[in-house]
Parts: structure tokens; C-alpha cells; sequence
């Protein structure tokens, strides 16, 4: 990434090839469509992979549709496995640095053009339906649809309109009104939630487990955070728990490259608890700080992975009881209500602790998070603007909350 934020649509649309920072450095230039590379004979693997096919060597419910049409947004960038080391020696090294090393502008300013999407879908909503002077019931009704369908969720729809309602009925009212008191509402919801990820020394190592559907971004997630922790001076190991992808493996390696973090690993197709007990066992052994566990995309509705899950939960205690210490769901805010799904399930049968959320960047749904704590309560400790390591930041509710209703 550069120093400057590339246009929002640009990034959003692949415009440029944004250099996906967890895939190995020969994945790097990858482009989301084909990209002549004019002098290249025909080095390009067989017929060019379907981003439909690069799922398959991973968890059965890779298949469902559903994961599809996540993943044709999610791993279009990201996905290109079987790619041979065929492309010119781009230094793929100075690439990598780039993402990682390039001055970046302060967080709110991309946490408000991550959310810009979201933000410019309300305010002009806002705006169309605030044509007329005085607030009355009609405007309030198309006012509360706006809002649902901005995934806000009901409750915090009504709550807004209801505070119109009272303090304003057959009042002028501007949209800049509106924004104000979606703002305050946002961020009510969202203050209670908006809690840092602990990491208690009396638990050494501290075991974060990383779950979450196919693409939602755990493997992206697991790096930035070993960067944050790192930076803090933990001695942080990654374990490759999605064992069902090789790329995933090496995905997690580069990171752990580029973080001096140790990685567990295993050949793809081994035992994912095994794996995990491992990982811990040598944490321990070595005194690690934080140990991090990477496991593979599954949908909360495939019993079986669920059971995996579970599993891998049942394993890891037989080394430490306390532990995980902290489970982690990422959720990707592109996928809008079905996040609600997710968190539920997910936390029935793994024990959720906190969430990430990823890909705001990427959506006009990010209201998703305000349903979500309504709902859950979960603390949510970090959201995702981009895919470089400065964008993951701890979630503040007064920031996100302006920067969703476009305010500064
Ligand atoms: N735009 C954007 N992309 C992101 C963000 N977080 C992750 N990604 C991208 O999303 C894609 C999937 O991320 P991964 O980290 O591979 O997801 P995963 O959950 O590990 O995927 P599986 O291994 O298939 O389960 C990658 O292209 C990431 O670069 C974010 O906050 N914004």
C-alpha cells in the first residue's frame, strides 16, 4: 500500500492490484483479474483457475453457495495457490515491505473512508428522505426503513426514530440533524462493547483461538495482531490450524516472517487438534507470551466442522484447562445479516469471547456491528478497514459511530 489511501472505489473494486500482505511473496502480484502480463510466454498455470475452484482443497463447506459468493469477493485477491514462482523476479520482498512499512494516515481518516461506503449510503438515504420541512410520521417511517436497511437492526432504527419522535416531531429538521442523533445512538449501542483484547500475563502462553467462516479473514486478522504484539514486545507464536488449505499454511508462515513469530505447522491434511495440542505443548515449553491458533474457514451450519471445532477447544485444555483464553470470531462485515447467524452459532458451540471485524472497508453494511452488539453484547476489540497491517485498530464506539454517520 502507499502512504496515501488509494481512492475508496479503487480499492474497492480492485482497481489496483492491492498487494494482499498474507499471501507468499510469490503470490504477491496477483491480480484480482488476469492481467496481460504481455511478456510472460504462457506461464500462467493450467486454465486459469476459477476463483470457484481454488476453494476445494478446503473444508467441505467450501462448496454451499453461500461460500461462494463470499468468497468470490473475499478470496478473489488472495486465493491464487497453485501459482507457480512464474512471474519476473518483482523483489517481492520490497513489495511486502511497502504494506507493512508505508507511513499511513491516522486511523480515523481511514477508519472514515473505510466506512465511507456505509456512511455515504446513510447520509444520502438521510438526505432523500428529509426533502420536507417539518418532521412528520411519514418522513419518520421511510427515515426507520433507511435505517433498516442499512442493517442498523430494528431496535436501533426505532430507537432513532423514536428520539425524533420526541424531541422533534413537526419540527424543522435537517439531515445534518438526523446524523447527529444516529451518531449518539451508534454510539450508545456500540460503548458498552468496545473493549480492548486483554492479554492477562498470568497466563503464559495466553492462547487465542481464531474461528470464523471461509474468508472472513482470520489468517489476515492472526498477522496484523502478531504485528501489534510484537510491537509491544510479546514473544508471540503462530500456529497454521487450517490445515485443510496449504496455502493457508503459507500464508501464515510469511506472517510469521514478518512478525520473527515461530510458526506451527504441519504438512496440509493433518490433524487439526494434534496440530493445536502441539502448538501449545511448545508455547509452553518456550515461554511464549501469546500463542495464536489459526483454524480453518467453516460455516456455522456444517455439524461436523462445528464438532472439529470443538475439538480442537476439547485438546487444547487437556494442556492448559484456562485456556483458550480468548476466542476470537472474525467476522466479515461484507456479509452482512448472516454475521448475526454466525455469532450466534458460533458462539453456542465454541465459546465466543470477543469479535473482529473485518472488511468494513468493503461494504455499505456496516451498521451489521450495531446489530450484532445490540444483540450480543459481545465485546468487539478490533474492526478492519484494509488489508494492510495498519488496519486493524482497537474499536473505539465514539469513532466509529461518527464516522458511520458521516460526521467529523
Ligand atoms: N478489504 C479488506 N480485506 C480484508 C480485510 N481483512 C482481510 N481481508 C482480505 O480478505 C481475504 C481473506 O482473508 P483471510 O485472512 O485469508 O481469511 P481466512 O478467514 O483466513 O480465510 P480461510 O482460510 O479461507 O478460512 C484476504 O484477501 C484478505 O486480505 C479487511 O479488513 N479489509
Amino acid at each position: 500500500m502507499t502512504d496515501k489511501k488509494p481512492g475508496f472505489f479503487k480499492r474497492l473494486f480492485g482497481g489496483e492490484a492491492p498487494v494482499p500482505p498474507p499471501a507468499p511473496p510469490e503470490t504477491l502480484p496477483v491480480e484480482p483479474v488476469p492481467a496481460p502480463q504481455p511478456v510472460e510466454p504462457t506461464p500462467i498455470p493450467p486454465p486459469a483457475p476459477e476463483p470457484e475452484e481454488v476453494p476445494l482443497p478446503g473444508p467441505p463447506e467450501t462448496t454451499p453457495d453461500y461460500v461462494e459468493e463470499i468468497e468470490a469477493a473475499a478470496h478473489r485477491v488472495a486465493e491464487p495457490e497453485p501459482e507457480p514462482v512464474l512471474l519476473v523476479p518483482v523483489e517481492p520482498a520490497a513489495v511486502v515491505e511497502v504494506a507493512v512499512e508505508a507511513p499511513r494516515q491516522g486511523w480515523f481518516a481511514r477508519l472514515a473512508s473505510g466506512l465511507k461506503r456505509s456512511s455515504d449510503q446513510l447520509s444520502g438515504s438521510i438526505t432523500s428522505v428529509f426533502t420536507k420541512r417539518k418532521l412528520d410520521g411519514a418522513t419518520l417511517d421511510e427515515l426507520e426503513d433507511v435505517l433498516i436497511q442499512a442493517d442498523l437492526g430494528i431496535e436501533t432504527a426505532t430507537a432513532i426514530t423514536e428520539t425524533l419522535r420526541r424531541d422533534r416531531f413537526d419540527k424543522d429538521v435537517s439531515g445534518e440533524d438526523v446524523r447527529a442523533v444516529l451518531a449518539a445512538e451508534v454510539e450508545k449501542v456500540l460503548g458498552p462493547v468496545a473493549r480492548p483484547l486483554v492479554i492477562d500475563p498470568s497466563h503464559k502462553p495466553f492462547i487465542i483461538l481464531m474461528i470464523g467462516v471461509n474468508g472472513s479473514g482470520k489468517t489476515t486478522t492472526i498477522g496484523k495482531l502478531a504485528q501489534k504484539f510484537a510491537q509491544e514486545g510479546k514473544s508471540v507464536m503462530l500456529a497454521a490450524g487450517d490445515t485443510f488449505r496449504a496455502a493457508a499454511i503459507e500464508q501464515l508462515q510469511v506472517w510469521g516472517q514478518r512478525t520473527n513469530a515461530p510458526v506451527v505447522s504441519r504438512p496440509a491434511g493433518a490433524d487439526a487438534s494434534g496440530l493445536a495440542f502441539d502448538a501449545v505443548t511448545q508455547a509452553r515449553a518456550e515461554g511464549r507470551d501469546v500463542l495464536i491458533i489459526d483454524t480453518a474457514g467453516r460455516l456455522q451450519n456444517r455439524d461436523e466442522l462445528m464438532n472439529e471445532l470443538e475439538k480442537i477447544i476439547r485438546v487444547i485444555k487437556k494442556v492448559d484447562p484456562s485456556a483458550p483464553h480468548a476466542t476470537l470470531l472474525t467476522l466479515d462485515a461484507t456479509t452482512g445479516q448472516n454475521a448475526l447467524r454466525q455469532v450466534e452459532i458460533f458462539g453456542k458451540r465454541a465459546g465466543v469471547t470477543g469479535l473482529v471485524m473485518t472488511k468494513l472497508d468493503g461494504t455499505a453494511r456496516g451498521g451489521i456491528l450495531v446489530a450484532i452488539a445490540r444483540k450480543f453484547g459481545l465485546p468487539v476489540h478490533f474492526i478492519g478497514v484494509g488489508e494492510s497491517v495498519g488496519d486493524l485498530e482497537a474499536f473505539t464506539a465514539s469513532d466509529f459511530a461518527k464516522a458511520i454517520a458521516g460526521r467529523d
